[in-house]
Parts: C-alpha cells; structure tokens; sequence
C-alpha cells in the first residue's frame, strides 16, 4: 500500500501472519479499513475471521506483520485493556448484557468509566450522559423498552442493547461477530439498517455469514480464506468471483 493511502485508514492490517502448533491461521494477511467505512469480512469456517479480530483486539499477538490503528498507533505492542481504551470496541457472538438491570441502567453501567455498579446507578446523571443514552435508546430501537429488564428482550433486542453498550464507549472502529445469527427476519433487516447507520459516525467492520444480511449492509467486502485474502469488493462481484465460489459461496 502507498504512504498516502495508509495515512488515511482507521484500520491497517499488512502481511499479517500467525502460527497456532504449526498450523497457519493467518497467512500474510492484509486488509485496509478508511475511516466511517462500513467493511464485511466473510469467509467458510476457519478461514480466520476470528483469530483477525483477535489480532486487532489484542488478544492474540501476530507473528509478524503490522497492525495500526488509525495510521500511526501499533496494536501488538498493546494489550487488550489499552486496544478497547484507545476506541476499538468488539461485540462477541453472544450477548452479554446485565440481566436483571433494566436497559437504561446496562447503558448507563457502560458509560458508568470504571465506577462500580452501585456508584454507577445512584449517582446523579449529568445532562451530557442523559443525551448520550436517549441518542442511544433512539439507535438501538430501544426507547420504548427503556425500563424492560434486559432479561425479558428478544436475543434480537439484546444484541442490539449490547451494540448500545459499545457506543456508549464511543469507539471509532467498531467490531462485529456475527451479530444475526438467531435473530429473526425482521431483526436481521433492522440490524442491517442499524449498523449502516452507525457506520455513519464511525468504522464498523462485521464478520458474518448470512448473505441475505451482508447485501442489506450495502457496503465493500473482503472474502477470507486459509487465512488471507482471497477477495474483495462489492458483494455482486465477489459473488460471480470463480474462486470465491469454489471454496464458500458454491457449497
Ligand atoms: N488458539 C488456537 N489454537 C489452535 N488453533 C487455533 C486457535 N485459534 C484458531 N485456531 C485455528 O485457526 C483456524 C482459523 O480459526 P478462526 O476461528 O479464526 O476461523 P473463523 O473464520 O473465525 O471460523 P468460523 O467461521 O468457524 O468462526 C481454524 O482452523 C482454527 O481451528
């Protein structure tokens, strides 16, 4: 990649490689994210989605290769703790929200900046935190589920309170796994149309597999396979890609 285009990514994975017992998850990998791009990784099982996110995250170190964050801030010399500080936010396939806190308080208990949970819900809410929670509610399709216990959300609903609770940290770059898998239909559609819009203040990659829902998202994909890139574009043209079909769409 040139100096100019990498000075304009949020997201700089190049050439990255790594080994688990002789087995190479991740072989010279390299992709690019801009900022308030909105980036779809697919590819069949193992071809390395996770283990990519767990590079970035700082939960596995690469063997070699570089990976910056916003152009300048090398992510393998950081631990995981440092990578969600500096504005990278990952959501895992399964929601984890506080059951038996109501929606409102799982957002504010994101926002809460280290205080623990009593200190978090008894303090008084300044009018910043107030805005920055109903602009959330309003995101996430919540509003009106403000006071329901998120035990009592759809697995839908709950993943998009957990999305909620990402943004509350305001990240820059925000990670994906799989975020449909068990919704229903008009979740998925929601979903789509919720992470596009998010997509309009900050980069969002999604790892995903159902391709109904990756057409929805109406953005670049990068197709991945034995742990590189095996192609790229718009979803149209990595679908008619030979290669493409041969090792996923095709089975
Ligand atoms: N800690 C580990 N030790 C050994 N092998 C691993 C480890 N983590 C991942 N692998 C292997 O690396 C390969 C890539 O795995 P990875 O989970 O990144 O794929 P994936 O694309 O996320 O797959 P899926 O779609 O099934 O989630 C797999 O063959 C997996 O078995």
């Amino acid at each position: 990649m040139i100096q100019s285009e990498k000075a304009a990514t949020i997201l700089y994975v190049d050439g990255v490689s790594v080994t688990f017992d002789g087995f190479r998850a991740l072989n010279n990998l390299s992709f690019y994210v801009e900022p308030g791009e909105l980036r779809a990784i697919i590819g069949p099982n193992g071809a390395g989605k996770t283990t990519m996110m767990d590079i970035i995250t700082g939960k596995t170190r690469p063997d070699s290769g570089d990976v910056l964050f916003k152009s300048e801030v090398d992510l393998t010399k950081l631990d995981e703790a440092d990578i969600a500080n500096l504005g990278i936010g990952r959501k895992f396939q399964k929601p984890t929200v506080f059951e038996s806190h109501t929606v409102f308080d799982n957002l504010l208990l994101a926002c809460s900046g280290g205080r623990g949970v009593f200190q978090a819900l008894f303090h008084r809410l300044g009018n910043r935190e107030k805005q920055r929670i109903e602009e959330t509610l309003a995101t996430i399709r919540l509003g009106d589920a403000r006071e329901t216990l998120a035990a009592n959300l759809s697995h839908g609903q709950k993943q998009w309170l957990e999305i909620g609770m990402l943004l509350m940290q305001e990240p820059q770059l925000l990670l994906v796994d799989e975020p449909v898998a068990g919704m229903t239909d008009s979740e998925t559609e929601q979903t789509a149309i919720l992470l596009r819009e998010i997509a309009k203040t900050r980069s969002v990659v999604v790892v995903e597999h159902d391709m109904e829902f990756v057409r929805d998202l109406d953005c670049k994909v990068t197709v991945l396979h034995e742990g590189s890139v095996l192609a790229e574009g718009r979803l149209d043209s990595v679908q008619k890609d030979p290669r493409v079909i041969e090792v996923y769409l095709g089975r």
